[in-house]
């Protein structure tokens, strides 16, 4: 008999809306049944996620986040310590899911499931940030303070909505941020509203890539920047830009690249997969191409 598949399933339960617990119970069984020997580990805080999976992972073939962006940010990062990182399943339940919706998969539970069960591996590109890893988004600016300044409460509540709603509030922050960027040799000096670093079609919830345009292993993150506008006109072209998605216009900087260097003397605070990150003076952005191996 073949030796049975171990899979750990670490679980945020504070994600997402109040959603019923029943799904996740179906999508557990289906495991069992598909013949996966299962552990289930509940995170109580904040880094439990990350050290479990660090501490633990390596004891198993599959590990599977259950929970929102930032607790499949927090397992990645924990697996990536290990010497032999092992697959990595996502049952999203969080209120956004921007990198379920851009990997296409199924919100529910036992859907997504079934998906890890067919087994079918795929590799992805991750991000280093500095020390830290991000899976498909980091960004600062208009809209990046959003993710993390809407309370768990808020967001659970109100789920997407939520996020706009604090967005919204988010305008009369809106101020340009003075950052040197070096990438792929290219220097972009200049006022932002906001900028990200991508791996993903979707982005802060609002911001949708062409699929054509995002390809998840090709070692490139999408970089986009929205500069300052000087006077009325730009701005107006900037706003038909976003709202039209044509990132390539209207004075959008939009491109593919491989490793950033970000300098500023600002206190420029970032999100990583949605979760705050302190601002640093400096810092290196790189692709690891490949690096994550996930069930789809
Ligand atoms: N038991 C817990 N209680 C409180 N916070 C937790 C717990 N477990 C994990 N966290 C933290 O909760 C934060 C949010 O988690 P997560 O991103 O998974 O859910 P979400 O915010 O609902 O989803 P999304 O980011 O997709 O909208 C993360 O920073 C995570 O570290």
């Amino acid at each position: 008999m073949e030796p049975q598949k171990k899979l750990l399933m670490i679980v945020n339960p504070r994600a997402g809306r109040s959603k019923p617990r029943g799904p996740l119970y179906d999508a557990a069984a289906a495991l069992c049944d598909a013949g996966y020997l299962l552990r289930i580990r509940r995170t109580t805080a904040a880094g439990d996620a990350a050290r479990i999976a660090a501490q633990e992972g390596g004891d198993y073939d599959t590990v599977v986040a259950v929970g929102g962006d930032g607790t499949l940010n927090e397992v990645i990062s924990g697996i990536q310590t290990l010497k032999t990182p092992p697959a990595v399943g996502y049952l999203p339940q969080g209120s956004t899911n921007d990198f379920a919706a851009s990997l296409e998969i199924p919100s529910d539970p036992v859907q997504a499931a079934e998906a890890i069960v067919r087994g079918q591996r795929r590799q992805l590109d991750i991000g280093r940030f500095g020390e830290r890893i991000f899976v498909y988004v980091a960004s600062f600016g208009a809209f990046t303070r959003t993710s993390y300044t809407a309370s768990q409460d808020v967001k659970n509540a109100l789920g997407h909505f939520g996020y706009l709603l604090e967005s919204l509030r988010d305008l009369d922050t809106l101020r340009p941020y003075k950052v040197r960027i070096t990438a792929d040799g290219e220097t972009l000096d200049g006022e932002y509203l906001f900028g990200a670093v991508a791996n993903s079609t979707s982005i802060a919830g609002m911001m949708k890539l062409e699929r054509e345009e995002v390809i998840l292993d090709d070692g490139l993150f999408e970089l986009l920047l929205v500069p300052h506008p000087q006077n009325a006109s730009e701005l107006q072209n900037l706003i038909w830009a976003l709202l039209n998605q044509q990132y390539n216009s209207g004075g959008l900087i939009f491109r593919h690249v491989s490793a950033l260097h970000v300098e500023t003397d600002e206190d420029l605070p970032w999100s990583l997969d949605g979760e705050y990150e302190p601002s640093q003076p400096t810092v290196d952005i790189t692709n690891c191409q490949r690096a994550l191996t996930m069930l789809l």
